[in-house]
This record gives C-alpha cells, sequence and structure tokens, in this order.
C-alpha cells in the first residue's frame, strides 16, 4: 500500500528495531545493518512486540507484511532502496561517518532520515554528497506505534525531500511535523528536558520518589496531554474568558521562583544509585520486555478511545489512526478465495489478542460479534459492496444477529471464521458463519445474520446493484448445495 517498497535501517537498536518493526508491518522490505552481534535477536523481540501491539490496535486490513534482511554492510543495505532511516548512536561524529558512507552508497534520490533526537541537520549533512536529501526525522519512542515524526531540514535540504519525507511518513500511519527552524532538540524533546530537568530536581532534594513523580503525571496531566496538548488545556482552564484570562491569572507565577530549570543537576554517582535504586524498587519486577508490552497495551487502548471521540470522528492520534485505516479498507483486497466452490467460504484469519480477553481469561463475548461482523464485511468486499459502493449511499446493514458459544477461544489462538450464504433476494442477505480454532478447525461459535440492502440517504431498504446481486447470486447458487447448518433457525430457549 506504500509507494515506498524498499527501505534501509542503519542501527536497530531501541529506536531502529522499532523503525523497522513499522516499515515490515507496513507492507515495506527492509535491509537492516547493525554491528552488534545480537542486533537479530533485538531486532526480532521488538518486531514480536509490535506486531502483538498491531494485532490489538486494528482490524483493519493491513497490507502482506514486507520482509527483514540483515546487512553484512552499510553499502549492501543502502543500494536499491528509496529511503533509509538511520539511527546509530548519538554522537555527531558517528552519525557524520555512517550518513556519508550512506550518501555515498545509496540511489542520489534515495530519501535519508536521522532518527536524532538533538543534533542540528546542517551539521548532519555537512560532508555529505548530496546533502538535499538528508533531514532529521525524530521519533517518539514506540516508534511502531506513536505516530508523530518531527521533521526538520538543514541549511543544505531540499523543500521538495521535506514534502517527500511528509508524503512517504503519512503513508506508513505517521504525522510528520515540520519544524519551521533548525534548533536542538527540535520541540519535543526541548519539552521533555525542561520536565525533566524539574524532575530530577525533585527527587535530588526529596521532595518526592521516582514512583510518585510518576504518579503525579500519570494521574493528572499525563492524561490531559494525550489527547490535547498544553494550549488546548491551558485554554479550557481559562473558563469562559479563554486563554487571554489563564495567562493573565497564571501568567505572572511564572516570575515566581519555583524552578531549577536554568540550572542542570549534577548526575552524580550518588544521584544516579539514588534515582536507579528507586526506579528498581518501583518498576524492577517487571522485564522490560514485559513493560513494553504494558505500554503498547495502554497506548493501543489510548488509541481505540480516542478514534472514537469527538463524536465518532476522532481526535488527536486517534483521528490520524481513524483516516490511516479508512485507507487500509479503502485498499482492502478481496479475500482470496473461489465464491462459485460448494463449500463456506473462509474470510477472516484473526488471533485472540489479550485485550479480547475477560476474567475468565478467554475471548470476551463481544469480540465474537466483531469477527463476526468481519466475517459479513469481507463477504461484502466480495460482491464489490466496497468503499467506492458506500460513499456512493449504498450498504448492506446487519439487522439481526443470533450468536451460539460452544468452545473457549484462548488468549493468543489462531482462529478463522467461515461463512454460508442460507438465502438471498434483492434485499435481504441470510447468512451462518462460524468461528473455528485454526488447530484442527474445532466451531467454537456460530452466528446467523440478517442483512438488508439500504439506500444510506433515505434511511430505507433499497434493492442492491444488479452486479452486487450477480455476484451474491453466484455464491448462494454454490452454496445450494451445501447442507443446511443444523444450527440455522434456532432460537435462545430452544431444546436441542
Ligand atoms: N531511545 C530513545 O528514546 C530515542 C532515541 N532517538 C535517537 O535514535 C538514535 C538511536 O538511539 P537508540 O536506538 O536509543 O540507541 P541504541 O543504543 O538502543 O541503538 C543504537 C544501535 O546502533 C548500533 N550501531 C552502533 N554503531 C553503528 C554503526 N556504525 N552502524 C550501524 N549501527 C550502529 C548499535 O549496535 C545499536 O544497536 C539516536 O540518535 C537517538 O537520539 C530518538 C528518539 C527516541
Ligand atoms: C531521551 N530521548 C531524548 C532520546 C527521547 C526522545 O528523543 C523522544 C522520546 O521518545 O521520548
Amino acid at each position: 500500500m506504500t509507494t515506498i517498497t524498499k527501505a534501509a535501517c542503519i542501527g536497530g537498536g531501541v529506536i531502529g528495531g522499532a523503525w523497522a518493526a513499522r516499515f515490515v508491518l507496513a507492507g515495506i522490505d527492509v535491509a537492516m545493518y547493525d554491528p552488534h552481534p545480537e542486533a537479530q535477536r533485538i531486532v526480532g523481540e521488538v518486531l514480536a512486540n509490535a506486531e502483538r501491539a498491531y494485532a490489538m490496535l486494528t482490524m483493519a486490513p493491513l497490507p502482506p507484511r514486507g520482509t527483514l534482511r540483515f546487512a553484512p554492510s552499510v553499502e549492501d543495505a543502502v543500494q536499491d532502496v528509496d529511503w533509509i532511516q538511520e539511527s546509530v548512536p548519538e554522537r555527531l561524529d558517528l552519525k557524520r561517518g555512517v550518513l556519508n558512507e550512506i550518501d555515498a552508497h545509496a540511489k542520489p534520490d534515495a530519501l535519508i532520515g536521522s532518527s536524532t533526537s538533538g543534533l542540528l541537520p546542517s551539521d548532519l549533512q555537512r560532508d555529505m554528497a548530496h546533502p538535499d536529501r538528508l533531514f532529521v526525522a525524530h521519533p517518539y519512542n514506540p516508534v511502531y506505534l506513536l505516530p508523530l515524526v518531527e521533521l526538520v531540514g538543514g541549511n543544505q535540504t531540499s523543500k521538495e525531500t521535506i514534502e517527500r519525507a511528509k508524503a512517504a511518513y503519512a503513508e506508513i500511519g505517521m504525522e510528520g511535523v515540520v519544524i519551521n527552524k533548525e534548533i536542538e532538540a527540535f520541540v519535543g524533546d526541548r519539552l521533555l528536558e525542561a520536565l525533566w530537568r524539574e524532575a530530577l530536581w525533585l527527587v535530588h532534594d526529596d521532595i518526592c520518589d521516582t514512583e510518585t513523580l510518576d504518579n503525579v503525571i500519570r494521574y493528572s496531566f499525563g492524561m490531559r496531554w494525550a489527547q490535547m496538548g498544553l494550549f488546548e488545556t491551558y485554554r479550557i482552564a481559562g473558563g469562559e474568558a479563554g486563554m487571554r484570562h489563564f495567562l493573565g491569572q497564571f501568567g505572572p507565577c511564572l516570575q515566581w521562583p519555583w524552578t531549577k530549570l536554568t540550572d542542570v543537576v549534577d548526575l552524580d554517582e550518588a544521584l544516579v544509585e539514588k534515582i536507579g535504586a528507586q526506579s528498581d524498587a518501583q518498576s524492577g519486577m517487571h522485564g522490560i520486555r514485559e513493560l513494553e508490552r504494558i505500554r503498547d497495551e495502554n497506548l493501543v487502548g489510548i488509541m481505540q478511545v480516542l478514534k472514537g471521540a469527538n463524536g465518532g470522528k476522532g481526535w488527536g492520534a486517534g483521528k490520524l489512526l481513524a483516516d490511516f485505516e479508512a485507507r487500509l479498507w479503502a485498499g482492502a483486497g478481496k479475500a482470496d478465495v473461489d465464491p462459485t466452490a460448494p463449500a463456506p467460504l473462509r474470510l477472516v484469519e484473526t488471533k485472540v489478542n489479550p485485550s479480547w480477553a475477560d476474567y475468565n481469561g478467554h475471548m470476551t463475548e463481544f469480540r465474537y460479534l466483531q469477527v463476526f461482523g468481519d466475517t459479513s464485511d469481507a463477504l461484502l468486499r466480495l460482491i464489490g459492496v466496497d468503499d467506492a459502493y458506500v460513499k456512493a449511499g449504498h450498504s448492506y446493514y446487519t439487522v439481526e444477529t443470533h450468536i451460539r458459544h460452544l468452545g473457549e477461544a484462548k488468549v493468543g489462538e489462531a482462529l478463522y471464521a467461515t461463512c454460508q450464504v442460507l438465502s438471498t433476494d434483492d434485499k435481504r442477505l441470510h447468512v451462518f458463519h462460524a468461528i473455528h480454532r485454526a488447530d484442527g478447525d474445532e466451531v467454537l461459535a456460530t452466528a446467523e445474520q440478517m442483512l438488508l440492502h439500504v439506500d444510506a440517504a433515505a434511511g430505507r431498504a433499497a434493492p442492491a446493484d444488479p452486479a452486487v446481486l450477480a455476484r451474491l447470486q453466484a455464491i448462494a447458487d454454490a452454496h445450494s448445495a451445501l447442507a443446511r447448518p443444523e444450527a440455522a433457525g434456532r432460537h435462545v430457549g430452544q431444546k436441542r
């Protein structure tokens, strides 16, 4: 689904590994170069966490995964690719050397983004032969989930490069925010540094420990920031008189000697040990990968809530996710099945992700309806009820569902769903779905559904398009050879 199909990641640590995951999950083939002896294991573990997070994040059809290849050198990794993301350690001399090597071997028009969190692009591009295509692309950890990338050009970066970069990041679901002028640490890290500096002083001076400080953030303004940022939040805090009143009331406090922001705390051995010990007490019971998974589940939950915010139109990162999913659905291919085969259509492959589990430790009931809904959607796409058809004002709406729960789907289990068309006419579509365990084909649940074709603007049932009906009839004809499921027509309380 991206116009870019091949990328290289140079450096595969915390950030480079997560870039590789984002690219691969967007369908881009990645060549990775990292001399670390355990690079393959580390990147593999990050990719596994990213896949787990994406399975929770969206039901939209992701493109087929790109491939991941470990290259023996920078030269080998960057030849033939359209996009290179540099994520080596934060040292100007090292980055310059690596970027010059990339520059020497990459195609002249390949985009080169540096993940630097603070270095100036003008300094990075100084010795490059094609400096016009170098820009800072500063991401946020975890790169595969957080959509922001700060785009910063240096004095030799072309305007076209920034425009191409913004478009390329949009294709993989990221928001490229263009920073007007280059400045050390750009925008995000300047803000984070201010907070961090203050936090270090508060712990140093025994005002609070690390856990108390984190609680202050996560039980209050951390949640506000995830959805409205700083200025929009403070506008509301000004009450009906808004921002001007807020500035008038609280602006003068900035003159008070509250902050030590201009002083840098001395990170001597004692302070490092104090913070290290408090952090161990706070979080040492969890491994890093475990903490990453907890963080990812929380971020996914926040993004999903934001997707449904603002009356369902989406808000902030949730709006971005909604737009990304809309593009995925618009480009969704039809299920790869033979519609004329005399067998139920295998339309959905999925896995029970951890956020689908209830207190009984198995897939909770509304997720069954979600999978059945996805199965109906896959059938609709197969008969031509796609994004364009819906946008043109027609669709099928589900008017009745009867679900039976027959077995337990456990977290992580692979499932598939099938559909048998029971009957159809110009408006009605009567189907029988089943969710199967992928391993062994056992039926775990069934759903009988009635769908009605509608004229959405008029808000009433209307005959479907003849081409849609013809495709549907071909499936119904093939399925007429099948035995009617024994459970079709059952109702709750009926004797077995
Ligand atoms: N960790 C974070 O939270 C964030 C880091 N960044 C930036 O991302 C960049 C990378 O940082 P991290 O991933 O955190 O560091 P890291 O230390 O986790 O990873 C750096 C990787 O680069 C590899 N490496 C070293 N020399 C290399 C070379 N010559 N060629 C290829 N690979 C080489 C190392 O083996 C290591 O795997 C830095 O510029 C940093 O400022 C940006 C956003 C957030
Ligand atoms: C610590 N850091 C400066 C490398 C952090 C970042 O650059 C962004 C982030 O993910 O917090």
